[in-house]
């Protein structure tokens, strides 16, 4: 196999551009856009100085084949670019992404510019243009890098109010007023995105097998899924910890879902404020809603702290101190990383070493989705985390200076090696449109519980050699990626894996230009959300006019749509209706939904109080 030495290995210091253009099908290669040295440069320098360099560096490389191959070769940039992390067991192996020493030359600056912005966010900085705000996560694990008295104590006072929380809740000296149990067993936690990503993951990691309290959580106003978690408690509901999450405090999933858990409540006899916690940030709905009916407590969710970064907040310490998950523990984890990730040696810098590969991946531009495989099963939800906080960070449609990007980077995976039997094949063999993030957790069971399943061999080893030889073998085949490697799934090292990804984030974020911290594209599916229910109380209205008639008078879409003023919210008009017929709070007379035209529809029961409100 041919040798390519243009990665970035000690010697490797001139790039030799493989000579195979044409495939073997006979089709000539498409080669990525490639410019001499001296345009990147004069591409760079032209945008270096000013204060945002948002242009995206050309990555040169070939589409396929350009990846060292050489054992050696890849045995030197093995040793020559991995990241250890001592004290808390970590290495980050980019040897199998395969950046150019001239791109890496390249980078730096911008890399530095961004250490340097990140400095400044983490001193105050207003790194939230839009919203005006500050983003201060990093502050949570080490408030006295908070830029002022104030906020420090803020954020010791929530920990400590936190900790004493959760304490006298597992020592039963607060609990549930009629449970038999005498003290609270279960949580139910309500929110979502943010408000429930971190906590899920970190339950899914962290709660040991009896934890003092089992979490459950509702991240959805889906009906049916909000019934079920009811019901699976069952009168376990009586000694249920209800956490209401929502930063904003107005988040209609989460409305509902409150309100769907305090109609349990009432069917059970039981008294909602006695077991309902709110946190969110002060005087927000929620907050009043608490404070108004006298919620058993009430813990803050800053302005600072962006949902999906709010893992070390109340948001995520509360329910993992519940489960008796040593929060301190993670909180020095994710301090640690912080430490780590403020260097300003980029080889030292393992956040650094993230966003260059994930620039040098994806052409800056997130041509390549990003599949996270942690070859764990606590690990398991990891990915969906991470989703949530590269997309909604990343995932922009304009730059900080205005221009268009349509920026993001794609993020998906489950665990391996599970994984392996579903769609890895296409991974090795198929569209090549990623590149993979191997987590690696080298302790495969607790002390003293292993034995061998055949000589010499575990059932932890399989999972080794399945990672090993997943990643040997995607490699073979061009396709590039990373490996983060802990030595346990503890309380520190899922705090740092947590805080390793915010920092990446935000460094990588700084190198395309975008504002990491706002998401105004959830916004519109928001609103338009608001005008679909609106339309349905238009509907509901007419319907119910006809429906009070004598006799009833039922109506076709057009005759809805005309009578509603909107002729043109047909189609919208059509699936309210089909949904309302479905859920049997309208009545189909004539006709049926797959033919839209013959429909007739009423309502079975008219509202005449309705009608003269
Ligand atoms: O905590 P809140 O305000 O309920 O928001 C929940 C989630 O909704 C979003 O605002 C938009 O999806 C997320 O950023 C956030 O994590």
């Amino acid at each position: 196999m041919a040798s390519i030495s243009g990665v970035c290995s000690p010697s490797s210091a001139v790039r030799i551009r493989r000579s195979l253009p044409v495939s073997t099908s006979g089709h000539l290669r498409r080669l990525r856009p490639f410019r001499s040295v001296a345009d990147l440069n004069r591409s760079f320098s032209s945008t270096s100085s000013c204060s945002s360099s948002s242009a995206p560096l050309p990555v040169e490389k070939e589409e396929d084949g350009s990846v060292e191959k050489d054992p050696i070769n890849l045995w030197n940039r093995y040793v020559d670019w991995l990241y250890q992390h001592k004290e808390l067991g970590l290495l980050l192996d980019v040897s199998r992404i395969g950046f150019t020493d001239k791109f890496f030359d390249l980078m730096e600056p911008r890399l530095q510019k961004a250490l340097v912005a990140m400095q400044d966010l983490e001193k105050g900085a207003i790194a939230n243009p839009d919203e005006g705000r500050m983003v201060g996560h990093y502050w949570l694990r080490k408030s006295k890098l908070a830029p002022n008295s104030f906020l420090r104590l803020q954020i010791d006072n929530t920990l400590d109010a936190i900790c004493k929380f959760a304490d006298d809740v597992i020592s039963a000296k607060i609990k549930p007023p009629s449970s038999p149990a005498g003290h609270f067993t279960q949580v139910l936690s309500i929110g979502i995105g943010g408000s429930s990503l971190g906590p899920q993951f970190v339950a899914e990691a962290l709660a040991p097998d009896n934890p003092p309290l089992k979490i459950r959580f509702i991240d959805n106003t889906d009906p049916a899924g909000i019934d079920h978690q009811i019901a699976q408690l069952g009168p376990e509901l009586a000694s249920t910890l209800v956490i209401v999450i929502s930063k904003s405090g107005g988040t209609p999933e989460t409305r509902n879902g409150l309100l769907e858990v305090q109609k349990a409540f009432r069917e059970a006899g039981l008294e909602f404020s006695k077991q309902g916690v709110a946190i969110t940030q002060e005087n927000s709905l929620l907050d009043n809603t608490a404070r108004i009916e006298g919620w058993l407590a009430r813990f803050p969710m800053f302005d600072w702290v962006g949902g999906r970064t709010s893992e070390m907040s109340a948001v995520g310490l509360l329910p993992a101190a519940l489960q008796g998950i040593d929060i301190k523990e993670m909180l020095v984890g994710a301090s640690l990383m912080d430490e780590a990730t403020r260097m300003r040696v980029i080889k030292d810098n393992p956040a650094a070493l993230l966003a260059l590969c994930w620039y040098w991946a994806s052409d800056g531009i997130g041509s390549k989705d990003m599949v996270v495989l942690p070859y764990k099963d606590s690990l398991l939800l990891f990915s969906r985390y991470l989703q949530q906080l590269v997309m909604e960070s990343l995932g922009k449609e304009f730059d900080l200076d205005g221009n268009r990007v349509n920026q993001g980077l794609s993020v998906y995976g489950n665990k391996g090696s599970t994984d392996q039997h579903a769609y890895i094949q296409q991974l090795r063999e198929g569209v090549h449109n990623f590149f993979v993030t191997f987590i690696e957790v080298l302790r495969d069971r607790p002390p003293g519980h292993d034995w061998e399943l055949e000589p010499g061999v575990t059932c932890g080893d399989y999972l080794f050699g399945m990672l090993q030889g997943t990643r040997s073998a995607l490699y073979a085949n061009d396709r590039e990626s990373i490996t983060v490697t802990v030595q346990g799934v503890t309380p520190r090292s899922v705090g740092a894996l947590i805080a390793l990804y915010e920092r990446a984030v935000g460094i990588y974020a700084h190198l395309v230009n975008i504002n990491a911290y706002h998401q105004p594209g959830v916004e519109a599916g928001k609103k338009a959300a608001g005008e679909v229910l609106a339309l349905q109380k238009r509907i509901l209205t007419v319907l119910n006019e006809a429906s009070c008639k004598q006799p009833v008078e039922p109506l076709s879409l057009e005759e809805i749509a005309d009578r509603c003023h909107i002729p043109e919210e047909i189609e919208m008009i059509y699936k309210i209706i089909a949904h309302m017929a479905a859920n049997d709070r309208a009545l189909i007379v004539e006709g049926s939904c797959g033919s839209p035209r013959s429909i007739k529809v009423y309502l079975g029961e008219c509202n005449v109080d309705d009608l003269l409100a």
